[in-house]
Formats: structure tokens, C-alpha cells, sequence
């Protein structure tokens, strides 16, 4: 596999749906997966998503952690999630500052939930649900559009 570069907005690649994954094609792509993390962490992001890297699957990796772009991210073990959902989304949002390795320097504040449920698949197939909230949900409603076409700029006031 030759080294992933991240689509830039404008990219149509970044407005499609994309497709989910069959169990079957799980491990086919824990090569490209082990790539998505290594540019990730290469372009300091606390996630991506798999088209941004023109592979429109439905996969995103969430890695809050504090790092010189977000000073104050809670830390977490960077987490890669398959066909990921959000099965509840609390009525109340925060605005807060979120930024795009698709759409560099650019920040804007965006509304989002602050407490969801979400259910996702792992590498060895197996199905989480879990509740995440403040910043780390803000990453996982970020990484989500992006499997449905929309960046944080379609959503910022
Ligand atoms: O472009 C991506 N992910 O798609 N990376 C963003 C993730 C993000 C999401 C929400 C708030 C802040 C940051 C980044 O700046 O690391
Ligand atoms: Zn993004």
C-alpha cells in the first residue's frame, strides 16, 4: 500500500455516503486501518475518518488525547470503530471549537450533543455500546458526518 494523503475539501470523495462493511472485510483492511492511525497521529489529530483518506468505508478512529492542536483533549486509547452508529443523542448541545485535517487552517464552533449513545464494531467483530460525552462525543458526531458527506463548516453558525 503506498503512503495515505488526506483529501482536501473540495475532494468529492469527502461528500459521499459511504459503504458499510461486511464481517468478511474486517481484516482485509486492518493493514489500511494501521495506516489511517499512522497518518492521524503524523498530522496530530485526535480522529479521521476513512474517506478522508479516500476510503469510503464506513471506519473512523476516535484518539482524544492533549496534543499541541487540542491543549485540553481528555486522553483516551485511540479507538477504531466499524459501521459506527449514534443510538441516542441528549437534546441538550454545547458550541465548541472544532477543527478538520481536511480543511486545514480553519476552526469553527459547532453545536453537537453533548452526551450520545453509540454501538460500533470492532477488528475481532465484536459490538460496543457505549455512552461518550463533552469532547470525546463532539470527535465521534465529527468523524460520523464525514461517513455521510458533511464537514464541520456545513454545521458551523
Ligand atoms: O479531521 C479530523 N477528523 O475528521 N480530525 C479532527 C478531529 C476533531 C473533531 C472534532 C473536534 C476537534 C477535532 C482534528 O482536528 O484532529
Ligand atoms: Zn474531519
Amino acid at each position: 500500500m503506498d503512503a495515505l494523503t488526506i483529501a482536501q475539501l473540495g475532494n468529492p470523495i469527502l461528500r459521499q455516503q459511504a459503504e458499510t462493511l461486511t464481517p468478511s472485510q474486517y481484516n482485509d483492511y486492518a493493514p489500511f486501518f494501521a495506516e489511517l492511525e499512522k497518518i492521524m497521529l503524523e498530522h496530530n489529530g485526535v480522529g479521521i475518518a476513512a474517506p478522508q483518506v479516500s476510503e469510503s468505508v464506513r471506519a473512523f478512529i476516535v484518539a482524544s488525547r492533549p496534543n499541541p492542536r487540542y491543549p485540553n483533549a481528555p486522553m483516551m486509547a485511540p479507538t477504531l470503530m466499524l459501521n459506527p452508529e449514534i443510538t441516542w443523542q441528549s437534546e441538550e448541545t454545547e458550541k465548541d471549537w472544532e477543527g478538520c485535517l481536511s480543511i486545514p487552517g480553519m476552526r469553527a464552533k459547532v453545536s453537537r450533543s453533548t452526551h450520545i449513545d453509540v454501538r460500533y464494531h470492532t477488528l475481532d467483530g465484536e459490538v460496543v455500546s457505549t455512552r461518550m460525552e463533552g469532547f470525546i462525543a463532539r470527535i465521534f458526531q465529527h468523524e460520523l458526518d464525514h461517513l455521510n458527506g458533511i464537514v464541520f463548516l456545513d454545521r458551523a453558525d
